[in-house]
């Protein structure tokens, strides 16, 4: 899909960064009119942005808590396999999930990432967590419903922007208290075990992800080659995801991007991620990028079955959730203004 200049090397730091925009969240939850053209024209372009919320009195405390939950994140995954196999569910979206199990980058790889994911919002929160302790619990309860309440403000706030009428508003299908697929995903990749997360786009509404290591890239729309996403401490990445681009009728940008193994000057011995993949109610429909109704749950199932097909019998229709087309141009509407 990208064309790279001779000698290239794809994971060092050769490779430009993105340059994302930072959106203040304080001035969201205030509705302040610049912050709000302006995560509208992130989302509109890129569909990642930076995410700050040190003047927000309601929301601060995120940062520390994502630091307690990335610690609890080392100790769990540096468990014996044997240990950590006590939470695997014998499914591939709840629970511990070992190497293996979803495709890699390169093609036939299948030695990636393994993932812990909580399933649900807080109050099915933790019960396919069997090995830890309640006080582990009550960060993840405190943290998911912050995460929860961060993109119910971005989506209220992008409803707003677009004078969305009620009826379309991307804040509808976002009911804590209905059956979701949203779900909090710790992710650990080893430098001995291969670093590497296919391309994709999200299939949610929006993502809230942390990370202190390189290895996250994104397709620049405007150049289609592989930019870094730069690891900040303080600030959440936040992107698009399909069900977003579908509710907007596509004026959003869900971005694709994957995670490589980052090499000189950004190599890392061991990279985490925590990943909170809000998605709408199973129930909820939209139309796909075919024009095909279908429920959110429908979505979430068919693309969690792509991620573990072989790469050769993978649609890269749902893979990429549409953007393949609007990366090679052939959709009407690209979106790559700055
Ligand atoms: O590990 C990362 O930085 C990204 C993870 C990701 O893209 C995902 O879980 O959808
Ligand atoms: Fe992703």
């Amino acid at each position: 899909m990208s064309t790279l200049p001779e000698g290239l090397d794809l994971s060092d730091e050769r490779v430009p960064k993105a340059s994302f925009s930072t959106i203040d969240f304080a001035l969201l939850e205030a509705r302040d009119a610049a912050e709000l053209k302006h995560l509208l024209r992130a989302c509109q372009t890129h569909g990642f942005f930076y995410l700050n919320f040190d003047n927000s009195e309601s929301t601060k405390a995120i940062v520390n808590e994502k630091t307690r939950v990335q610690n609890f994140m080392k100790e769990y995954f540096a468990q014996a396999t044997e240990v950590k196999m006590k939470d695997h569910l014998g499914i591939k979206t709840k629970g511990y999930i070992p190497y293996g199990t979803f495709t890699g980058l390169k093609k036939g790889d299948w030695r990636t990432v393994e993932h812990l994911m909580v399933g649900g919002l807080a109050e099915t929160l933790c019960a396919a967590i069997l090995t830890i302790l309640s006080v582990i619990s009550q960060l993840f309860k405190s943290y998911l419903d912050r995460c929860n309440y961060v993109v119910s403000v971005m989506l209220g706030a992008l409803s707003d922007v677009l004078e969305v009428p009620a009826s379309k508003r991307f804040d509808r299908g976002h009911d804590t208290s209905k059956p979701c697929d949203t779900t909090l995903a710790m992710l650990s990749y080893p430098l001995d075990i291969g670093e590497t997360l296919q391309e994709h786009t999200d299939i949610g509404s929006m993502t809230v992800l942390f990370s202190h290591e390189f290895g996250l890239q994104v397709l620049a729309p405007e150049t289609h080659q592989w930019e870094f996403v730069e690891p900040r401490d303080r600030h959440a990445v936040i992107n698009v995801g399909d069900a977003l681009r579908f509710m907007s009728d596509k004026q959003l940008y869900s971005c694709v991007h994957r995670v490589i193994r980052a090499t000189g000057a950004y190599a890392s011995p061991h990279r985490y991620s925590l990943a909170f993949l809000r998605r709408p109610e199973q129930e909820f429909k939209y139309k796909d990028t075919e024009g095909k109704e279908l429920t959110a749950k429908e979505w979430h199932d068919s693309k969690y079955k792509i991620y573990y097909t072989p790469h050769e019998e993978q649609d890269s229709r749902v893979l990429l959730g549409g953007m393949e087309r609007v990366l090679s141009g052939t959709a009407h509407n690209v979106a790559v203004t700055a």
